[in-house]
């Protein structure tokens, strides 16, 4: 395994009712500096929030979790945002673009809160944009454009700052055939430059892309294969 940059340590995650769910039980997970890795499961098994607590969008209720060995769980909130501000992106199933603003706008919004100082953040939404194949896009409104060529927006929007790992939700879950592929082509490309990737899906196409595959299933998480490891 190359350095370990994000480490759960008997993690859980129990959500609070009249009959608590346990959408995460005791989790242990290494995932390596450069690895792309795939979680898939039955629909409520736990794969949001395994996303969600590995990017520091959720606080798991025990255990540990280490971000290239820093603690994360009961630490200051402003250590949480850092690391995520600095270290991660994140790409959602229903894009998440705003109307109005042009895709270069977008993308540059997304670099709003992070570490870019505001006389880069054209330049470097402008590049983002191009590496996801959209520079002649860049004036458009997202309600003008494809749901692939949103879906890639709203990538370059998380790419821009340059992030150590990308989590996706569902990357491809509003996209045909033909635009899922792009976007699957776009995710390799990223993960050929050194960017770790996790991505929850319903796809066996998209699980497939990865080089690790973990299955939630009731809050259960196991290895499934290390295909091409
Ligand atoms: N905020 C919440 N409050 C209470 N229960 C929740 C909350 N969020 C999720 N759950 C429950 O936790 C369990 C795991 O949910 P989660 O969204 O992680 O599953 P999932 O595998 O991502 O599902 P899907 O594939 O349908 O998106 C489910 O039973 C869900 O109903």
């Amino acid at each position: 395994m190359t350095e370990p940059l994000l480490s759960l340590d008997r993690v859980t995650r129990t959500y609070a009712g009249a009959v608590p769910v346990h959408a995460l039980r005791e989790t242990s997970l290494v995932i390596g500096q450069g690895e792309y890795v795939t979680i898939t499961g039955p629909s409520g098994a736990g794969k949001s929030t395994l996303l969600n607590v590995l990017g520091l969008l959720d606080e798991p209720d025990s255990g540990s979790y280490q971000v290239r060995g820093a603690e994360t769980i009961g630490a200051k909130e402003r250590l949480r945002v850092a690391i995520r501000g600095q270290l991660f992106g994140f790409v959602f199933q229903a894009f998440h673009l705003l109307a109005g603003r042009s895709a270069l706008e977008n993308v540059e919004l997304g670099l709003l809160y992070g570490p870019v100082p505001p006389k880069r953040r054209r330049r470097l939404a402008a590049e983002a944009l191009d590496r996801m194949g959209l520079s002649h896009r860049a004036a458009s409104d997202p309600r003008a454009l494809s749901g692939g060529e949103r879906q890639r927006v709203a990538i370059a929007r998380a790419i821009a700052a340059e992030p150590a790992v990308l989590f996706c939700d569902e990357p491809t879950g509003n996209l045909d055939t033909a635009n899922t592929g792009k976007v699957l082509n776009m995710l390799a490309d990223l993960h050929g430059t050194g960017l770790t990737l996790v991505v929850v899906t319903h796809d066996g196409k998209v699980a497939e892309q990865g080089q690790r595959r973990l299955e939630v299933v009731d809050g259960v998480v196991t290895e499934v294969a290390h295909a091409r490891a």
